[in-house]
Formats: C-alpha cells, structure tokens, sequence
C-alpha cells in the first residue's frame, strides 16, 4: 500500500545542512497500523509530510498504492497535534469543509457527517461553535473531518499530545473502533509508547539525525485494545518496555558519541 524505497531529505539552511532522514525503506500494507516512535528531531513529522506530498523527498521513492507521490491526494489525509478548526464556522460546516473545497455531493456527504458525528460521540453538537467544546471533542472534530472523503491513508502527527491522559485513552480506544469499521491504513507518529503498543500492527522506531530505521517491533497484541486491567496485560507490559529499551540504547549511543567528539 505505502512504500519507501531509499528515502532520504535533508533541509538546507543559512546555518547549514540538515539530514532529516537517511536510507529509509518501509512498506506498510493495506488496512494497517504504524506507529512510528523516537526521540523529538528524529525526522517523525518529516516521514509523514513526505507520505503525505506536503515536501518531496531529496532521494528514493515514496508510492501509495503503486502510484509514486508527487504532491497532495485526496485519498490520504492527514490529522496534526493541534485540531485547526474554523473559529466562525459550526462543528457540522467544519466536518462539511472538504465538501465544499472539493466540490462534492452535498446531500450525500450531509448524511456521513451527521454519522460521523455521532459515532465521535457528538451528537447534539452540530450547530455549536469549536470554542464551545473541550480539546478533545474539537480533536474529534477534526478527525471527522479528515474521514470525510473516505480516505484510504490516514496520517496523524501526535494527534493527541495536548489532550489529558484519560481523554487520549478514550481517543485511542476511539479511533482503533474507526479504524478497524474503514479499514484505513494508519500511519501515526507519536511520543507515547503506550499509545504506539495500545494502536500499532508494528512500531517503527527511529534513530535521531540522521533519522534511520533503527527497528520495527510487531504488535501482537489481540483487538480491541484499552489501557488499564486487560487480559494482555502481561504483553502489554512486555512490549513497551523492549520500546523503552531501545530508544534509551539509542540515547546511550548518541551521548557517548557526543562525548567522543
Ligand atoms: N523546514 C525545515 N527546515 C530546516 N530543517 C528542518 C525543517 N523541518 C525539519 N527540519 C529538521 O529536520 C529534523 C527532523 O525534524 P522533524 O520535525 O521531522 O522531527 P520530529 O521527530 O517530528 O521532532 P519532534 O518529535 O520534536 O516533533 C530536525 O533536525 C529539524 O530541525
């Protein structure tokens, strides 16, 4: 579904040149989801924009179902950390803003952000302005938003890293129910590694600058998942914890390279 072949982009700036990413090679198949994990200027949000068209790479290839990406599509959408919602518009005409940008069917579409809606647990919401709702209900907003046109990729950049603890648990819970009920292929960056254990198929773990694949860990974990007393907490436990292994190697290893300068 997503391929990365040899993908490398560097920034370049007055103060120099950065290597964002380096070599990285990924497929991520039809109906999965990727978590991607590392520490902060590791090239997570780079990896997304890339996927996304949003910046072209400066080396490899990056292709959606076989067709190489160029620029923006409409069947990939992208959720980012903070919600974006119109200030002047009602919950509905901003889940209905893609309809309107994109010259779709309104009556037809009307219906799915009415059931959208609802299934985000928002309805009777409709006609409220977003500062009349908490952060967390404007963050389902924007997700019904970004579901609109039935996107087949979905990219989230910490989509909930400013929401409290227990409203990123009842999200998390909330957008596996969405992912699974239409089957989008979900690649989600974020800091929280219980998050990445709690939604991912696989966790793809970066190595900072040059970002690098430093490895991809499966989650076997049976669905749903929830954070909290399950059955698998055992699992659970055993698999954030080789995460956390991991990027404090990585750490050990960049700070004794530090030192060696
Ligand atoms: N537009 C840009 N111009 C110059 N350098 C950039 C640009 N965007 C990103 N970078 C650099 O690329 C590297 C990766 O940045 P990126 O934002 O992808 O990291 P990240 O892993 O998402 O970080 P964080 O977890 O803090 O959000 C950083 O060193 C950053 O300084």
């Amino acid at each position: 579904m997503i391929r990365l072949t040899g993908v490398s982009r560097s920034f370049t700036s007055r103060s120099g040149s950065t290597v964002a990413l380096q070599s990285v090679g990924l497929h991520i198949a039809e109906g999965e989801f990727v978590a991607v994990v590392g520490r902060s200027g590791c090239g997570k949000s780079t990896l997304l924009r890339l996927i996304a068209g949003l910046l072209p790479v400066t080396e490899g290839e990056i292709s959606i179902g076989g067709e190489r990406v160029t620029g923006a599509r409409r069947d990939v959408a992208m959720l980012f950390q903070r919600p974006a919602l119109l200030p002047w518009r009602s919950v509905l005409d901003n889940v209905l803003l893609p309809v309107e940008i994109f010259g779709w069917n309104k009556t037809e579409h009307r219906d799915r952000a009415y059931r959208l809606l609802e299934t985000a647990g928002l309805s009777g919401f409709e006609k409220h302005r977003p500062h009349e709702l908490s952060g967390g209900m404007q963050q389902r907003v924007s997700l019904c938003r970004s579901l609109m046109g039935e996107p087949r990729v979905l990219l989230m950049d910490e989509p909930f890293s400013a929401l409290d603890a227990l409203t990123r648990a009842e999200l998390a819970v909330e957008l596996q129910r969405v992912h699974i009920e239409n089957s989008a292929t979900v690649v989600f960056v974020t800091h929280s590694i219980d998050e990445a254990v709690l939604l991912a198929d696989r966790v793809v773990v970066l190595t900072p600058r040059p970002g690098r694949i430093r490895k991809i860990v499966d989650i076997g974990i049976p669905r749903p998942r929830t954070l909290g007393r399950t059955a698998y907490l055992d699992e659970v436990a055993r698999c954030s914890a080789d995460l956390h292994e991991l990027l404090m190697e990585q750490d050990m290893s960049t700070s004794a390279e530090t030192e060696g300068r």
